[in-house]
C-alpha cells in the first residue's frame, strides 16, 4: 500500500491512523537505530531529562486529537498532567533589564502596568484600535514587524520575540505572522485592525467548522483544567508505546533504514533504501524536507528546491540536576530571554517545577537556534556550552552550586523556520506533487507546525489524502 519514511513521532502517527484504515501490510523505514526523532527522555540516577519536548498541550482540535491517540494506545493512566493552578500553569517569565519579570495570568493584569512593560497591557488594544490600516496588501510579513506595527514596539520585543525564541528557536523578525497570527493578520486586511476584526467576525463572522474529537481523556483533561501534561517515565513513552502499538497492527519497523532515492514511476514508487529497492503505491514522507529535497532532485528538481528552502535551525538544550530542593525564588515554568536583550541562551525550564520533582532542582537551559552559530560557532564542545549554561544560571537564577549531574545534548537540524513566504511555499510544494501526480504524502514538521500535536495532525491528514485517491 504505502511505505513511511521516518520514525519519529509523524512516521509512527501516520503508521497508526494507516493502519486503522487499511489492511495490507505497512512498512516504516527509520535511518537510525532509534525511533522517536527528537523526543528523547532518559534516565539518570532516577531523574528524567529530556532532550526535546518535554510537554504536550491539551487544547485545541489538534491537541484533542492527540489525547484521543493517547488513550487508544492504552496510555491514559500514564498522563501527568499539570493543572490551572500548578506555579507552572500561572509562572511564566521573561528575562529583560537584569530582572525575572512575570508575564500576566489573570485577565485584570492587564490593567495592571508590569515590568517590564512602561504601560498596562491594555494600551496595546487601544494603539491598536487607533494604529492605521496598512495600506499595502501584504502576501505576508515578518511577525515581529506585524505586532510592532498593531501593539507597539515593546509587546512584539519583548513578548513576541520571547515566544517565538520559545516555540522555533527563531527569530521574529524573520518568522511569518501566518505562523501563529494568520487570523489576526486577515483582520487587519479585512477590517483595518485586529480587534475591530474580532468584534466584527464574533458578532457576523461565518462559524467553521470544527472538527469534533470527543473521549473519556479529552473529558477528563477539560474537567481539570489541564493546562500541559507529560508521561509518566518521560514523553519518550509516546513514541516507544505507539511503536509497540503499530508493529501490533501489521507495520513493519525496519531501523537502520536510510533511503538514499525516491524514483516515481507510472504506477508505483520506488524507494532505495541500504541499497534495495522497495516499490510501493505511495511514499509517506515524515522526514525532514532537506532530507527528501535530497532524494527526489534527480526526478524533480524543482521540487527539490522548494523543499530545500525550508531552514532549520540547530538548539543545545543543557540538562542539569542539583542535589537541593527549592533553589529558585520563584516557581514556574521557566522564563525565556528575549533576543533584544543580546545574552547567549534562549531560556531555561524549570524541569522539577513542572515535574513536581521534591528534594532535588532540575532545570533544562536551551540555546542556539537561530543564533547558534553568531553565538557558539560551527562546533563548539559540549565543555563550552555547559559552561556557558552554568554561568548564565548562576548570574540570573542566583544559582551558585555546582550541579551534580548534568547532560549536553546538541540538536542539529532540529527545528524548521517558518520564514516570511513559508505558506507560499508550502502551497507551491503541494501544487507541484499534485501537477505532477506524484503518490508522494507529506507530514512532519515542516510543513503545518512544529509542535508534537501539529505532527501528529499532519500525519492524520497526510493518510486522509493517500485515502482519497
Ligand atoms: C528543543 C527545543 C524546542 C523549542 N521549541 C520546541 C522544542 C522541541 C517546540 C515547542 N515548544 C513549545 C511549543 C508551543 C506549542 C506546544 O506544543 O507547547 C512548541 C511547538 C512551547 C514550549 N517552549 C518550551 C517548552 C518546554 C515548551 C512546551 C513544549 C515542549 O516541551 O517543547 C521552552 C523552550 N523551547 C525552546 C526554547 C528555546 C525554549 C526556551 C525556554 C525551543
Amino acid at each position: 500500500m504505502a511505505n513511511i519514511l521516518g520514525g519519529g513521532i509523524s512516521g509512527l502517527s501516520a503508521a497508526y491512523y494507516l493502519s486503522k484504515a487499511v489492511t495490507s501490510p505497512i512498512a516504516l523505514f527509520e535511518a537510525t537505530d532509534k525511533i522517536g526523532g527528537w523526543i528523547r527522555s532518559s534516565q539518570q540516577q532516577g531523574f528524567i531529562f529530556e532532550s526535546g519536548p518535554r510537554t504536550i498541550r491539551p487544547a485545541g482540535v489538534k491537541g484533542r486529537n492527540t489525547l484521543k491517540l493517547i488513550e487508544s494506545i492504552g496510555l491514559s493512566d500514564k498522563v501527568n498532567p499539570i493543572c490551572a493552578s500548578h506555579a507552572a500553569a500561572k509562572n511564566r517569565m521573561i528575562y529583560v533589564n537584569g530582572n525575572l519579570n512575570l508575564l500576566p495570568s489573570a485577565t485584570m493584569d492587564i490593567f495592571k502596568k508590569l515590568p517590564p512593560f512602561s504601560k498596562p497591557l491594555v494600551a496595546a488594544v487601544i494603539h491598536d484600535l487607533t494604529a492605521p490600516r496598512n495600506t499595502q496588501q501584504l502576501e505576508d510579513e515578518s511577525i515581529h514587524s506585524f505586532v510592532e506595527r498593531r501593539f507597539g514596539k515593546e509587546i512584539a520585543e519583548y513578548a513576541i520575540g520571547s515566544m517565538i525564541c520559545g516555540i522555533c528557536a527563531g527569530d521574529a523578525k524573520k518568522i511569518s505572522v501566518k505562523f501563529l497570527m494568520e487570523d489576526l493578520f486577515r483582520n487587519e486586511q479585512k477590517y483595518g485592525g485586529v480587534f475591530k476584526g474580532m468584534i466584527l467576525n464574533s458578532l457576523f463572522g461565518s462559524k467553521d467548522k470544527i472538527e469534533q474529537i470527543d473521549g473519556e481523556l479529552i473529558n477528563r483533561s477539560i474537567r481539570q483544567q489541564w493546562r500541559i501534561y507529560s508521561l509518566e517515565g518521560g514523553l519518550q513513552r509516546l513514541p516507544d508505546s505507539l511503536c509497540s502499538h503499530v508493529q501490533q497492527t501489521r507495520t513493519e519497523v525496519h531501523f537502520n533504514a536510510a533511503c538514499t532515492r525516491i524514483n516515481f514511476h507510472p504506477d508505483q514508487v520506488v524507494a532505495t533504501i541500504n541499497g534495495k529497492e522497495f516499490a510501493s503505491k505511495a511514499i509517506i514522507s515524515s522526514i525532514p524536507s532537506y532530507k527528501l529535497a535530497d532524494l527526489v532532485r534527480e526526478q524533480h528538481p524543482k521540487l527539490s528546491q522548494l523543499l530545500e528552502d525550508i531552514t532549520y535551525v540547530d538548539v543545545a538544550t543543557i540538562n542539569m540536576q542539583f542535589d537541593k530542593a527549592n533553589l529558585l525564588e520563584i516557581p514556574g515554568f521557566g522564563f525565556l530571554v528575549p533576543p533584544c536583550v543580546n545574552r547567549p541562551i534562549l531560556g531555561v525550564i524549570f524541569d522539577s517545577v513542572c515535574f513536581d520533582v521534591k528534594d532535588h532542582t532540575l532545570l533544562t537551559v536551551m540555546m542556539g537556534g537561530n543564533w547558534f552559530e553568531e553565538k557558539f560557532g560551527t562546533n563548539p564542545s559540549e565543555q563550552h556550552l555547559l559552561d556557558v549554561a552554568m554561568k548564565e544560571v548562576k548570574t540570573i537564577l542566583k544559582i551558585s552550586k555546582v550541579p551534580n549531574k548534568t547532560k549536553v545534548n546538541i540538536l542539529r537540524n532540529c527545528i524548521p523556520q517558518y520564514h516570511v513566504g513559508h505558506h507560499k511555499r508550502i502551497k507551491d510544494i503541494r501544487t507541484y506533487i499534485k501537477d505532477n501526480r506524484l503518490p508522494l504524502f507529506l507530514c512532519g514538521a515542516a510543513y503545518d507546525g512544529v509542535g508534537v500535536n501539529d505532527v501528529i495532525y499532519s500525519s492524520k491528514m497526510a493518510v486522509k489524502e493517500l485515502l482519497k485517491k
